[in-house]
This record gives structure tokens, sequence and C-alpha cells, in this order.
């Protein structure tokens, strides 16, 4: 009996209905029930015949945010800071792959998206393509497993092992509240695209990018200088022409520039960071300062914010993004004492906070994260109440549908 090379994973608290071209044979796996194709019936132009199975999630129901960046950008700082937003510790898979990419906390699953690289570390070099490159990524794969685990279906997802260079065999996914995905193209694939609620896209500039690279390469895993600049060199056509254009499809964008308080800074210590937030997406409503709609420009140091040199800017204003309108939130500068965020808090509205200082507390919670005493720090704080407060709202219209049509 031929085994059809097609087959899913569903969770058993989902409901299916299954036509088949023959026979199917399912059976109990890991918790979960596996179908199989048990054998492939010729179409009568001779193409083989698919096997349909329909499944609806029970109660569960997976909201997916897209966050993208370049390596090295800082996405596993935001994931930290989203998933304390939700509460609880985010872990690898317990008992599984000590190489997994995967952090699963009780809300969330951040899935890294390089487990979709389809050559491995000696396939790229011997067709000489980066990892970039969408030719070395399973795209249909990506998008087969995110829209499965959107519909309440458990996956088998591969997993690129960072340290041998490999894939490795799969691990199981289940369907989570939040589904994270992260890494270098999220947003890349329209199918994929299509699935997200939420997406983000962090852009750091390259003096930026290289300042940061050489503070964590170089001093935590002995890179040298040049090898750092060959390796930015070496990735920039590809990120330019498949990571980079991913930004025009984000719903908020983290971008971080030099400062423009210090004339000429070249230490890229000081960071200009601005947080562009798409205007009328659903569930998701801008932050501003004083006065929405308004263009401000605000220092707040004096007597309640302590500021050394060269001091805090923040500016907020509208503006058009890739031919959309968008609001934009600026900080230029850094915190002296991070207990005072809690003046600008209280100057920012449509936080989506639950009580009055939680971005702050937020803050101190993770003061020793990259970023805390400036605006990439602040900003991922804020996208990631935004994402809990997008969520609960996806989940209350959800609840409430079905109450609204058995009333009609
Ligand atoms: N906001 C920040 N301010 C200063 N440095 C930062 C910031 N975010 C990240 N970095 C620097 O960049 C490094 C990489 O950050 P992080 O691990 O979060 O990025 P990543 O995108 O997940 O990287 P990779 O994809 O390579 O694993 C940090 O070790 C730190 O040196
Ligand atoms: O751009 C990357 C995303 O993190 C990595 O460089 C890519 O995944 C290739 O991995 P490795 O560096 O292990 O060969």
């Amino acid at each position: 009996m031929a085994v059809c090379p097609v087959y899913t994973t569903q969770s058993l608290n989902s409901t299916c209905s299954i036509s088949t071209p023959s026979k199917t044979h399912f059976s109990s796996h890991h918790n979960h029930l596996v179908f199989y194709r048990t054998s492939k019936r010729t179409s009568k132009r001779g193409g083989s015949s698919s096997c349909v199975i329909t499944c609806s999630a029970g109660d569960s129901q997976t909201v997916v945010i897209g966050l993208a960046a370049d390596s090295g950008c800082g996405k596993s700082t935001f994931m930290r800071r989203l998933t304390s937003v939700f509460g609880g510790a985010a872990e690898p898979p317990k008992g599984g792959n000590p190489d997994s990419n995967t952090l699963i906390s009780d809300m969330t699953t951040v899935i890294c998206l390089d487990d979709y690289h389809s050559l491995d570390r000696t396939g790229r070099k011997e067709k000489g393509v980066t990892a970039l490159d969408p030719r070395a990524n399973d795209f249909d794969l990506m998008y087969e497993q995110v829209k499965a685990l959107k519909s309440g279906i458990a996956v088998d997802k591969p997993i690129y092992n960072h340290v041998s260079g490999l894939l490795d065999p799969p691990e199981l996914i289940k369907p989570p509240k939040i589904l994270v995905i992260e890494g270098l193209h999220p947003m890349f694939d329209e199918r994929v695209r299509d699935l997200l609620d939420f997406s983000i896209y962090l852009d750091i500039s390259n003096e930026v990018k290289f300042a940061w690279k050489i503070q964590r390469d170089m001093a935590e895993r002995g890179h040298s200088l040049e090898s750092i600049k060959a390796s930015i060199e070496a990735r920039k056509p590809d990120f330019d022409a498949f990571i980079d254009p991913q930004k025009q499809y984000a719903d908020a964008v983290i971008e971080v520039l030099p400062t423009q308080l210090i004339p000429d800074d070249n230490e890229g210590k000081v960071l200009r960071v601005r947080l562009i937030m798409k205007e009328g997406v659903e569930h998701f409503s801008p932050v501003y300062l004083f006065d929405e709609g308004s263009t401000i420009s605000w220092i707040p140091c004096g007597r309640k914010l302590t500021c050394s040199y060269p001091g805090i800017k923040f500016s907020y204003g509208p503006d058009t993004y890739f031919g959309r309108e968008v609001s934009v939130l600026e900080m230029d500068g850094q915190f002296d004492r991070l207990d005072e965020l809690i003046y600008v808090e209280s100057h920012l509205s449509n936080l989506s906070t639950k009580f009055y200082g939680e971005v702050t507390q937020q803050m101190l919670k993770h003061a020793d994260f990259p970023g805390s005493n400036n605006g990439t720090g602040l900003f991922q704080t804020i996208v990631g109440l935004k994402i809990r407060d997008l969520y609960e709202q996806i989940t209350a219209s959800k609840t409430a549908a079905p109450l609204q049509a058995t009333k009609a």
C-alpha cells in the first residue's frame, strides 16, 4: 500500500470532514490525529487527484503577527519585550531539539522563518546564494504551515540549525493564541502576507546596523572588524532587493537612525528612532503626542525629566509613507533616569495600556535589554501593548460574531 506524500496533523479540538479519492487512513500520534492518504488515484488527464481535508478549528483562534528585519537588528530583543507584555516566560519546546529556534509561552509561539531555508549552509555555498535570496527559502511550505496554524491545525515545522548549518528533523508546532513569525521574509510572499493580522518592520539604518554588529560580533563573538564589514557588504545587494522592500507592507515600522542632536555624530550611540504607524489598519489606532493629527515638537527636559547632553527631543505628526497615510512619533536622544519616563508616558495617548504607568513599568522591568534608555525600547514596548490590544479586539469580535448571527 503506497502512502500518499500529502499528510497533515490535526489538533484534537478541531472538527474535520474528509473527502478522499481513495481510502484515508488516520491514526493518533502525539495527541494529534494524523491523516494519511493511502493511495494516489490518477485523474483522467493523468495527474494525481488530491485528498481534501476540511477542518474548522474548535474554539481556538490564532492571531498572526509578522516581524521582519535583517539579522542582528533587534528581533529577539523585541520578541522578549512582546512576550513579556502577555506575561509568562518564553522557552524553547520542552524536550525538543536543543537548537530549536522556536519560543513558546502561555499565549505566544514565536517561530523563526530561518526554519524555512530550503538550502542548508553548504547548499547555499554551492549554489552561490545567500539566505536572504528567495531561492534559498521554501515559501510554499511557509504559506501552507502558517495557514494551517492560523486555522487551528498543528504542523511539523522544519528546523534550521544555526549551529551546524543543517536542516534538522521537524518539530511539532501546535496552534497558539498568538503566532509570531519573525525573520527575513514574513512579508515577502503575498500569500503569507495576507495571513498576517499585523506586521512590523525593524528598519535599522546602515550606520546603526554596523555599530550594533561591531558591538555584538566583535565584543561577544570575537569576529574581526574586516570580517564584519565584509559580511555586511556581501549581504547588502540581497538585503536591498528582498528584505528592505517589505517595509512598504508593514503596519508599523520602527526606524532607527543616527541622532540629529549631535552634529556629524558617527558613534551610533545616541539614536533617533521613528515609529511609523499606518492609518486605517483594522484593530490598530496610532499612538499620539498631545493632540491627534497635529504637528508637535517637544523637548521634555527640565524640571520633570533629567537630561544630560545632548538632551531629548520628541516629534509627532502626520506624514505619508510609500503613498499611505501614516502618523509618525519620533524620539531623538536618550533617557538618564528610566523611572522618570512616566512623565513622557503621561503625555502620550492611545497607548492601549491597562493601567496608568504600564509603559514605564514594562521598561523598568527590562531595563537591562538593549535600547531601554532610548526610543527603540520605548517604541518596541508600545508596539507590544498595541499587539495585545489588537489580539483582544480580534478575539472579542470573533466571540461576538456567532452571538449576533444567532440573534438575527
Ligand atoms: N535597541 C538596541 N540598542 C542597542 N543595541 C541593540 C538594540 N537592539 C539590538 N541591539 C544589538 O544588536 C544585537 C542583536 O540583537 P538581537 O539578538 O535582538 O537581534 P536579532 O535580530 O534577533 O539577531 P539575529 O537574527 O542575528 O539573532 C544585540 O546583541 C545588541 O548588541
Ligand atoms: O540571515 C540570517 C537570518 O538569521 C542567517 O544568516 C541565515 O539564517 C543563515 O544562517 P547561518 O548564518 O547559520 O548560515
